[in-house]
C-alpha cells in the first residue's frame, strides 16, 4: 500500500477520559477475542453465540466478522495474500480501538497467516488478545459448505480458496483450541461456554 507510513508531523492527542474509567463504567475489561479457522469451521456462529451469552450476563461486546467487514471497511480488498494481510491489519486496528473503548471485541476472520495474527496480538497492550482456534478438519468444513464455496473452489471456479489452494497456518500458541470430541463437534453453546469461562477466569468480566 503506497499510502501507508506516509503521515508526518502528526501528534498523539490524549483524552482525559481513559480506558480505566470506561472499564469502570462497564464493569468489564476491554479485550479482543480473535477467532481464526477455515471457512465453515463455525467462527461466525461462535462469535454470535459468545456475544449473546455475554449480553445475557450484562457484558458489552461487539462482533467484527470478516465477511461483513468486506461489505464496507474492506470492500476494496480481495483474497490475494497482500489483501488478506491488509484485511487483518485493518481489523486488528479496529479491534484494538474497541478494546480500548472497554468492550469485549470478538473478531471472526479466517486470518490464515500466522504472522498477520501475531501482528494483531502485538498491537494489544497487556496481552489482551485471546486467540481462539477453530480446529475443525477440512473435511468437516467442506461437508458443511454452507455457502457452496468449497464446491466452486474444487471446480476451479474460485482460485486461492483457503484450505484448497491457499494455505491455512494453525496457531502455535493460542489461548483456546476448540475441536471435535470423539469425532463430534461440540454445540455452539458448549464452545461459547468455554470462551466465556475463560474470560471469567481471566477477570475480564469484572473491573
Ligand atoms: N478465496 C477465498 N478464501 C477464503 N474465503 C473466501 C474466499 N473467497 C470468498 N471467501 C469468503 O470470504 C470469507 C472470508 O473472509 P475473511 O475476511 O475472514 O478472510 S481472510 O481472513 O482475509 O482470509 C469467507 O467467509 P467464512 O466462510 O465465514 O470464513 C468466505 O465466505
Ligand atoms: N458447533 C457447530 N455444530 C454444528 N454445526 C455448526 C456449528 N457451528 C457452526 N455450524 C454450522 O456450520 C456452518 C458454518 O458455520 P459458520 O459459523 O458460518 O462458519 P464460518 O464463519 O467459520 O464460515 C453453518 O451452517 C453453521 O450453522
Amino acid at each position: 500500500m503506497s499510502s501507508l507510513n506516509n503521515s508526518t508531523n502528526i501528534f498523539w492527542q490524549e483524552c482525559p477520559v481513559g480506558k480505566v474509567e470506561r472499564q469502570k463504567l462497564l464493569n468489564q475489561k476491554g479485550c479482543v477475542v480473535w477467532i481464526t479457522g477455515l471457512s465453515g469451521s463455525g467462527k461466525s456462529t461462535l462469535a454470535c453465540t459468545v456475544s449473546r451469552e455475554l449480553h445475557s450476563k450484562g457484558k458489552l461486546s461487539y462482533v467484527l466478522d470478516g465477511d461483513n467487514l468486506r461489505h464496507g471497511l474492506n470492500k476494496d480488498l480481495g483474497f490475494k495474500p497482500e489483501d488478506r494481510t491488509e484485511n487483518i491489519r485493518r481489523v486488528g486496528e479496529v479491534a484494538k480501538l474497541f478494546a480500548d473503548s472497554g468492550l469485549i471485541c470478538i473478531a471472526s476472520l479466517i486470518s490464515p497467516y500466522r504472522k498477520d495474527r501475531d501482528a494483531c496480538r502485538a498491537m494489544l497492550p497487556d496481552s489482551n488478545f485471546i486467540e481462539v482456534f477453530m480446529n475443525m478438519p477440512l473435511e468437516l468444513c467442506e461437508s458443511r459448505d454452507a455457502k457452496g464455496l468449497y464446491k466452486l473452489a474444487r471446480a476451479g471456479k474460485i482460485k486461492g480458496f483457503t484450505g484448497i489452494d491457499d494455505p491455512y497456518e494453525p496457531p502455535l500458541n493460542c489461548e483456546i483450541k476448540l475441536q471435535q470430541e470423539n469425532g463430534v463437534c461440540p454445540t455452539p453453546s458448549a464452545m461459547a461456554g468455554q470462551v466465556v469461562s475463560y474470560l471469567e477466569d481471566q477477570g475480564y468480566l469484572q473491573c
